[in-house]
């Protein structure tokens, strides 16, 4: 059955005590963080009373953002025909709601940003009010505190009547959850969390792709995480600076003003995080005594920071230690130290602040899940095998070196100069620097390198791209379609960009006329109890 089915047509059930307890200490928390009558956090400018009547800015949502992926979904509840009858007559921005306002309301379905959608209660025009932490067919009590292009964003005050069939609180294993703004999906079965998932691929696709659903395949269920708590192998906890006339600390008691953790849900503001639920054990045992000598060493900040916490294996010596006991992690919390991890069989070391995947539970089923795709082709057709490999946007070599033993020539191509420097030594870790090369520079510069078909063979070579959340450019496809290799494998943490770059793929023609097809598209799980999912496409040459 089709995830949205369940999750947007919802009959309407009876109220249940054990939600309506839950959400009122959630408003407690909810109320505090999100009205004018909380004290600001630290460093920022106490507010006056709040006018009932706020200046609106009329900003357009940067394309493919969180915020843009919003508006899509808001459009779609509304129906898009009303919603552009609305812009035309240019009232897309008059908000029907009052800064501050209170409401009850139904929530219909759920965005691909993981909140709850509901439209304004007759007799207001068509306007969707976006209620986090909720579920389809909740009734929930809001306060608007943000209005924006046809919708307003409101903080969850009580759920009147909770949706039994899809929320179980008894799931949530966060303390902070409904307030933090990390998590959004504790409250549901892990199943639905990789069904709504599915869903976040096909409607990305839907929306900005440009393609016609009959030109993809049915999207693959969501392969799951091994771990679905203690997962994130980094966290990066902040506070802001002490406010001016602060006191200065007595003893070893946190001051009220001192807020060491994550953003309070859609807001700038900390929220005092002492565990982390989805955050490795390792991670957590060190953030306590963290904690408590950033609080006695609190007067000596001038300013606020951003706390490193990363698991790492211990490296000794040189690092070329031999056999490596995966029990023993230790948290590395030097921005500039060095993390050891491994994945399957092979060792990987990158500098602390550099990109390294954070749920390394999933890495052997991704990689794996990569290479078998890769060469689901082999033996079937009439094609040879591929055995060059090219890893665009290769960070510390995670792909180009976990499938190097399948290949006989690989090459990776990353823009930071520490990442690729740990590619080239994480080569030599796992004894394949024979075969691996890695380039420093932007991605598209690899096809000068592989242009010599005698080097990378087109018919033999398979390209991964795994750029960043904003996706890979024009120039680059451009690129890639004169290179036309056989097989690309296009992996995001962003499937809205991705969609857009596989609309453009699929759009383009190779130098002999050729066009690629999405032979798979699926989710990873590699974010457990968010609404974030990666998005794997494998094309194939027509
Ligand atoms: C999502 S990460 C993937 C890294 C690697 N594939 C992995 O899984 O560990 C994207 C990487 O692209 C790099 N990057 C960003 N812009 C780039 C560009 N224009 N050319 C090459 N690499 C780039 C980033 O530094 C980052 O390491």
């Amino acid at each position: 059955m089709d995830p949205r089915e369940v999750l947007t047509s919802v009959e309407k059930k009876p109220r249940l005590d054990i939600g309506v307890k839950r959400s009122e200490e959630q408003a407690v928390a909810s109320t505090s963080t999100a009205t004018t009558k909380q004290k600001p956090a630290n460093g920022e400018k106490r507010s006056k009373k709040a006018p009932k009547k706020r200046k609106q800015k009329r900003t357009i949502p940067e394309p493919y953002s969180h915020d843009d992926v919003l508006w899509r979904d808001v459009r779609d509840l509304l129906g898009v025909e009303v919603a552009d009858g609305i812009i035309e007559e240019g009232k897309e921005w008059n908000s029907p709601f009052q800064h501050g306002e209170e409401l009850e309301v139904e929530v219909s379905a759920i965005s691909s940003t993981g909140d709850g959608l509901a439209v304004a209660p007759f007799p207001k025009p068509p306007w969707v009010v976006i209620v986090p932490f909720t579920l389809p067919g909740e009734v929930a009590r809001v306060k608007i505190h943000q209005s924006h292009r046809l919708h307003s964003v409101s903080s969850l005050l009580e759920i009147k009547t909770p949706n039994p069939t899809l929320r179980d609180d008894s799931r949530v294993k966060c303390r902070y959850f409904g307030v933090c703004g990390g998590c959004q999906y504790q409250q549901l079965s892990y199943d639905t969390q990789l069904d709504l998932k599915r869903n976040v691929i096909a409607k990305a696709y839907r929306n900005f792709s440009g393609l016609p659903e009959s030109s993809l395949p049915t999207i693959g269920t969501t392969v799951p995480s091994p771990l679905q708590y203690g997962y994130r192998t980094k966290i990066t906890p902040h506070f802001r600076e002490p406010p001016k006339k602060a006191q200065k600390p007595e003893g070893s008691a946190k001051p009220d003003w001192l807020k060491i953790g994550f953003n309070v849900n859609d807001t700038s503001q900390v929220l005092d995080i002492e565990e982390c639920p989805i955050a490795t054990p390792v991670l957590n045992e060190a953030y306590g005594p963290i904690r408590e000598k950033i609080v006695s060493d609190i007067s000596t900040y001038k300013r606020g920071a951003t706390l490193l916490l990363r698991e790492s294996l211990p490296i000794i010596g040189d690092g070329n230690n031999g056999d490596i006991n995966p029990e023993t992690t230790i948290c590395v919390t030097d921005h500039k130290g060095t993390v050891r991890e491994k994945v399957g069989d092979k060792v990987f070391e990158y500098p602390a602040n550099s990109f390294f995947q954070n749920n390394n539970s999933v890495l052997v089923p991704l990689t794996s899940y990569v290479r078998d795709a890769i060469f689901a082709a082999d033996g079937i057709s009439d094609k040879p095998r591929p055995t060059h490999l090219v890893d665009a946007y290769c960070g510390s070599g995670l792909f180009a070196i976990s499938l190097s033993d399948n290949f006989e020539k690989v090459v990776g191509i990353e823009l930071a100069a520490d990442s690729i420097r740990s590619a080239a030594h994480n080569a030599t870790l796992n004894g394949c620097q024979d075969k691996c090369s890695f380039l420093s520079g932007d991605a598209a510069n690899i096809f000068s390198v592989v242009k010599d078909p005698r080097d990378y063979p087109r018919d033999k070579t398979v390209l991964i791209i795994d750029p960043p959340r904003k996706g890979t450019d024009e120039n680059f496809i451009g690129q890639m379609m004169k290179f036309g290799c056989e097989v690309v494998v296009y992996v995001s943490c962003n499937v809205h960009t991705q969609a857009r770059d596989i609309g453009m793929i699929l759009g383009k023609e190779t130098k002999d006329g050729r066009k690629y097809g999405v032979e798979s598209l699926r989710g990873f799980d590699l974010f457990p109890q968010t609404a974030h999912v990666e998005s794997v496409a494998i094309l194939r040459l027509q």
